[in-house]
């Protein structure tokens, strides 16, 4: 056999690309040939924040199919997304794969997808290749997901994926217990929103039978539980760019790098981060709270506020805000995060819990402020603060907004009150560990290039 050439197919959204890339990087580092298929809307995005970087190496080809949705529709529909997806993109990518399986140098011997994507393991299966799912979240999560049958059973939810009962859900003893009104579906979108995205996730459910292998972008050591539940998953994280010494690719918006010259500027441990990830949206009251909490806190700060963060990002601020933090306070649109929270100048991570997010954090061993938006972020949360117990969550008030004072104390909590610090530095030496060559992810990686590079 010659060169393993691999295909990796993300979900089109930044949280689920940025980790599959790593993966695909490291695979081509192990001399293993990668193409990554995002969807055109993707590629035009992660192709023009790359230009004129040489991060993306010849045994990468970056490719793209179309998602079926014309290039204005809004893409964080994801009742509209998920149904064009599922429509369209499996006759466009075998369409692909059977192009590039005419050439003998280009010949497919493995695709990756991301579970979400569930259909293309049909595909691989059908063509005669191998087959992995890639799961980009925790992996409680995916537990959750393939008991669906035995949360109707119990009358929790419906057939349709509807919560019939509000209680808190553990799958064992040992495992984080889910509030059912934070089910994954549960919390994305309207009525219609949840019924397309369960809908998928059941079928997602079965064809991950298909799968040879399923990894995930979690380390035993903070899974410890749902990995001996479920032995079947095997972790590789975390998948972060230092651990190849290398800068991260896949960014949807162009990185503000000048922030990591303004961070050597700061004290050690002195820097609150605030980053929400890709698809949190606040509204007006929410967002000025927010700016007022961290002003009060006389620290400095690092706030990367996405152009889409909420409606008229420019105009959203305090009246006088920017004058007044002016030198304490660092705006950015976009950051390169993973070296933001490498910074030794970073105190810590106010931070919605997306699980990238949260991995980088605890990579980094630094103490969190939880503000979870949707999805799975309120596990991630759990995980936090009740489990691994490296950070402090926000609490809302009576008007359901979270106020600039809580934001304040609860930052001032964090960086004074002795032991989040030193509990987020043991977790990372442990998760760090992981990764070394006779570590549980570092074996499983191992093993897993080893076994697409078998005849
Ligand atoms: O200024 C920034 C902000 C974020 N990031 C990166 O963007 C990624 C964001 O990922 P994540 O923290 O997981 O958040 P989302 O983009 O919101 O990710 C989606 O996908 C995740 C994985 O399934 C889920 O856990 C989240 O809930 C879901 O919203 C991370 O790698 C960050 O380092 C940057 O590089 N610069």
């Amino acid at each position: 056999m010659g060169i393993p050439h691999v295909l990796a197919i993300p979900y089109p959204a930044q949280g689920h690309v940025l980790p599959l890339m790593e993966l695909a990087l490291r695979l081509v580092k192990n001399g293993i040939k990668v193409t990554f298929v995002n969807t055109e809307f993707d590629h035009k995005r992660v192709v023009e924040s790359l230009s004129g970087e040489e991060n993306v190496p010849d045994m990468m080809h970056l490719v793209s199919v179309p998602d079926g949705l014309e290039s204005w529709e809004d893409r964080n529909d994801l009742g509209k997304l998920t149904k064009t997806i599922f429509r369209v993109m499996p006759a466009k990518l075998e369409a692909l794969m059977e192009k590039m399986n005419e050439s003998e140098t280009d010949k497919i011997t493995c695709l990756i997808t991301d579970e979400s994507m569930g259909w293309a393991l049909e595909i691989a299966k059908k063509m005669g290749v191998r087959a992995v799912a890639f799961w980009p979240a925790a992996a409680a999560l995916l537990a959750l997901l393939l008991n669906i049958p035995k949360l109707i059973d119990d009358g929790i939810i419906d057939s349709s994926g509807t919560i019939m009962k509000k209680q808190m859900v553990q799958l064992s003893s040992t495992m984080l217990a889910v509030d059912s009104e934070h089910f994954l579906w549960a919390s994305v979108g309207n009525a219609t929103t949840q019924g397309i995205v369960f809908d998928a996730m059941l079928k997602n459910n079965r064809t991950l039978k298909m799968a040879d292998w399923i990894i995930g972008n979690s380390s035993n050591e903070l899974e410890a539980s749902v990995f001996t539940l479920f032995p079947g998953m095997l972790p590789i994280g975390p998948l972060l760019a230092s651990n190849r010494l290398g800068k991260s690719v896949g960014s949807y918006w162009p990185e503000d790098s000048d922030c990591l010259a303004w961070l050597d500027k700061q004290l050690v441990q002195s820097v609150i981060c605030v980053a929400f990830g890709s698809f949190t949206v606040f509204d007006q009251t929410q967002f000025q709270e927010l700016a007022l909490g961290l002003e009060r806190t006389n620290m400095p700060f690092l706030w990367v506020v996405r152009r889409n963060l909420t409606a008229e990002t420019d105009n959203a601020y305090p009246k006088g805000f920017k004058e007044r933090i002016q030198g304490r306070g660092r705006l950015s649109s976009w950051a390169p995060q993973q070296q933001v929270l490498s910074h030794p100048s970073v105190a810590c991570f106010l931070s919605h819990c997306g699980w990238n997010s949260t991995i980088e954090g605890v990579s980094n061993g630094v103490p969190f402020l939880c503000w979870p938006y949707f999805a799975d972020q309120f596990t991630n949360r759990s995980y936090i603060c009740d489990d691994w117990k490296v950070g402090l969550g926000l609490e809302k008030d009576g008007n359901g907004i979270i106020a600039q004072g809580e934001v304040k104390n609860k930052i001032e909590q964090l960086v004074t009150v002795k032991g989040y610090k030193e509990r987020a530095l043991d977790l990372k030496a442990k998760v760090m560990s992981s990764l070394r060559e006779d570590g549980c992810s570092g074996k499983n990686f191992n093993n897993f290039v080893k076994w697409i590079k078998d005849d």
